[in-house]
């Protein structure tokens, strides 16, 4: 039984812009979210954090869970060395940014990292599963709190990772007028990724 995500593994920063201010509150879970349960799969197959694609990327699948929360897991793999035969600190980071940023799935809107502020707990040796979670902790306007964690050798595992981000809301436009053009082009050109990107289609 994995253990409920908990401020008390996260503890307040009052003057971290992080931190959900007194006016932000729990947005609703969108009607067009996926049910709890489902695998979120990858936005884009060469991205690093989910891309089946990427040759050393995370792979991370995301499932969403029955509220604003997702869970997924990470294998630490030789490729993903910092100090010799534990993870690099920058790369638990993204997995904990990619974790983070499935959530856009449940709002139903796309959203971008603003902010990451993470604190490593304990060396994460090669090998080892992390078990990840995040949950929204507040919004406001095109603002979206939220936080994670990672545990290690279990759902219920101690944590090895803690996170917490401000994630802006932002139009597709964000994506297509800043990516690199021929990557652009050839995501225009994918059927079936242009579908699943149009699901997002909404107005933050
Ligand atoms: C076609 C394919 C589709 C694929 C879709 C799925 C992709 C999913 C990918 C997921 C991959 C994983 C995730 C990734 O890795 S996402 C990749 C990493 N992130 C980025 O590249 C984002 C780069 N930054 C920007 O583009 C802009 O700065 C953004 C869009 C974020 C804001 O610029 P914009 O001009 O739009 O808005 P604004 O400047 O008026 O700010 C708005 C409000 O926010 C507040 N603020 C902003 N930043 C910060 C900050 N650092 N600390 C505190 N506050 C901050 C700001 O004060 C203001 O507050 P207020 O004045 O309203 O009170």
């Amino acid at each position: 039984m994995p253990a409920a995500p908990s401020e008390s593994a996260a503890p307040a920063h009052p003057a971290s812009p992080a931190t959900p201010p007194p006016e932000a509150v729990l947005p609703p879970r969108a009607p067009e979210a996926p049910a709890p349960g489902t695998r979120l799969g990858s936005h884009y197959e060469h991205c690093f954090g989910c891309g089946p694609q990427h040759p050393a990327g995370l792979r991370i699948d995301a499932v969403a869970g029955t509220g604003l929360d997702v869970t997924a897991e990470f294998t630490v793999r030789p490729e993903h060395q910092g100090g010799p035969g534990l993870a690099h600190g920058g790369l638990l980071t993204t997995a904990m940014d990619e974790t983070l940023g499935t959530l856009n799935w449940l709002l139903h809107v796309p959203a971008v990292t603003g902010r990451l502020e993470t604190d490593f707990l304990s060396p994460v040796p090669v090998g080892s599963t992390l078990h990840l979670r995040a949950w929204i902790t507040g919004a406001h306007g095109r603002k979206i709190y939220s936080a994670a964690e990672a545990r290690i050798g279990g759902p219920a595992g101690p944590v090895a990772v803690r996170a917490r981000a401000l994630f802006i809301q932002v139009k597709l436009e964000h994506f297509t007028k800043h990516g690199r053009p021929e990557d652009i082009e050839k995501v225009l050109d994918d059927p079936d990724l242009m579908q699943r990107a149009r699901t997002f289609e909404v107005n933050p």
